[in-house]
């Protein structure tokens, strides 16, 4: 079953398009990799993806209300605990995971700790938590392991194999190998645009809002 399906997709920055008529989908159970050198727009396509900024063509699909998105940012409410903070989640996603998150996420000994005291591991470990309270079943996820040390990377590689065993998808920008080998790698230098002088779209707006999670 196809989650997620993006066609002829043009994202764009700054006015410009950076990628055009990327085409691909996604199946439950299924880990998909973005790869391209720094600049190439991976970060623009995950964007657009979650609804941060508009496409300048194409079209995505999916179900209502399935995808999780963590951004750059760990977006984390820096004077809530590490539990508040799930709570807080688990709350508004009308979810009852908290428990399970923080064992995942190996959050143990740290649920009392206002997030803000937090090393920037940890913190992102609190931020990939998150994903796993929202219930939802798409994750998308922009460089999940800045700042994971090897053994929370392979902690977070679990977490995404347990997420793909349930039926869930995992769409994912990283420079790392997460050990995942059942991922599939999309090359998005395909799919670089042309610049305008070469008959590339020029964009009409660029709205910069920087959410960091959804
Ligand atoms: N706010 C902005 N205004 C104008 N151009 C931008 C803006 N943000 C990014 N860009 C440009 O858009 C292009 C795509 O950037 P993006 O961050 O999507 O790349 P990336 O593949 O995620 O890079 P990295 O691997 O370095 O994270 C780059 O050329 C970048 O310089």
């Amino acid at each position: 079953m196809s989650l997620l399906s993006v066609e002829n997709l043009t994202v764009s920055r700054g006015g410009l398009a950076v990628l055009e008529g990327v085409t691909f989908s996604l199946q439950a159970g299924r880990a998909l990799v973005l790869r391209g050198p720094n600049g190439i727009g991976k970060t623009t396509l995950l964007r657009t993806l979650a609804g941060l900024q508009p496409p300048l063509a194409g079209s995505v699909s999916m179900p209502g209300e399935a995808m999780a998105y963590a951004a750059h940012a760990d977006g984390l409410k820096a004077t809530l605990s590490v539990r508040e903070n799930l709570a807080f989640w688990a709350a508004i996603y009308e979810t009852q995971t908290v428990e399970q998150a923080l064992d995942q996420m190996n959050l143990r000994g740290l649920e009392g700790r206002a997030a803000h005291s937090l090393s920037a591991g940890q913190k992102r470990r609190l931020g990939l938590a998150r994903l796993l309270v929202t219930g939802r079943p798409i994750w998308v996820l922009d460089e999940p392991t800045v700042s994971l040390d090897a053994a929370s990377v392979a902690l977070f590689a679990s977490a995404v194999r347990a997420h793909l065993d349930t039926g869930g998808a995992a769409l994912m920008a990283t420079h790392i190998d997460l050990g995942l080998e059942e991922a599939e790698v999309l090359d998005l230098a395909p799919f670089k645009a042309r610049p305008p002088e070469e008959g590339g779209h020029k964009g009409a707006f660029d709205h910069d809002f920087d959410g960091a999670f959804l």
